[in-house]
């Protein structure tokens, strides 16, 4: 990391006499190639639990391949990953993780209906037939209606909007009951309704005193990071920065991981703007 911000107080890692419960999200300096793409350069988070973290970075920062390393989807050359305390693959088939794709990496005409999408983030509990019980369905009913969806439940998913999709997948996370959430840019391309219900649900579920869930959301949408989250990473390959989003969103750090344009948008006031005198 090349900065580092005080995001609160963090969990110390591999101390040998911490009695401390693991962090929630451990990413301990990962690298990724794809071939000759260099896609991450050891990268290193540590996420506690009950938080929600936004992670910004230009296109091809490196954000689709944290999110899949940590779900074990891409194994890294080297380093270490760890949710909850546990392997990628043991956090994944114990339904420790949820995840919420990019759209690009989602099969829209596949023949299934929003429950059925749903009720997949039951698989993990359920045995090798798979046959649903009344748990399952009372808690797959409860997400749709969590994201408003209750009403388009039966229709094949590839028949909503953009933003219903999100929320179909938000909603598998919640059936799910995860207490690791990654989002990866669940924000592109919906509406607004869906966007305040998915960032208020978010919020919820990492409130939520009796499961808090931490979140990891990338989102090019650095207007509303500081409403949405507790902290912010920067990436570009590495973490460049990681702390309260009204310390990674400075215009230094951000010119450092998007290039010198930002500068302009995200400047805070001018402050020859104040001068009485208009010098
Ligand atoms: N399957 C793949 N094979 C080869 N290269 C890949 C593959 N997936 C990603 N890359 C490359 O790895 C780098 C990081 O990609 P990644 O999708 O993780 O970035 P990103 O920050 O999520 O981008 P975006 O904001 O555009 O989604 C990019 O250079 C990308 O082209």
């Amino acid at each position: 990391m090349l900065f580092r911000a005080d995001a609160g107080p963090r969990p110390a890692v591999g101390d040998p006499g911490d009695t401390d419960p693991p962090p929630a999200v451990l990413v301990e300096d990962v690298t990724v190639h794809y071939g000759a793409v260099h896609a991450l350069d050891r990268a290193s988070l540590t996420l506690a639990p009950g938080r929600v973290c936004g992670l910004v970075g230009m296109n091809g920062s490196g954000k689709s391949t944290l999110f899949k390393t940590v779900m074990g989807l891409v194994r890294p050359d080297s380093g270490r990953v760890e949710i909850d305390g546990l392997s990628p693959q043991q956090a994944r088939r114990r339904g420790v993780v949820g995840y919420v794709p990019q759209s690009e990496d989602v099969d829209w005409a596949f023949p299934v209906s929003v429950r059925d999408v749903v009720m997949m983030g039951r698989y993990g509990r359920q045995n090798l037939v798979r046959r649903a019980t009344a748990a399952d369905r009372a808690a797959v009913d409860e997400a749709l209606e969590r994201v408003e969806l209750t009403a388009l439940a039966d229709r094949q998913i590839g028949a909503l909007s953009g933003g219903q999709r999100k929320r179909a997948f938000v909603a598998r996370g919640i059936a799910q009951q995860a207490s690791v959430l990654l989002l990866d840019e669940p924000f592109a391309g919906v509406d607004k309704r869906s966007e305040a219900t998915i960032s208020r649900l978010l919020r919820e579920l990492a409130a939520d005193p009796d499961a808090p869930r931490t979140v990891l959301v990338s989102t090019h949408d650095l207007h509303g990071l500081p409403q949405l989250c507790d902290e912010a990473v920067l990436l570009m390959r590495k973490v460049l920065m990681h702390g309260p989003p009204e310390t990674v969103l400075r215009p230094e750090p951000l010119a450092l991981a998007f290039g010198l344009d930002v500068l302009s948008d995200h400047r805070g006031p001018d402050p020859a703007d104040d001068r009485e005198d208009g010098r």
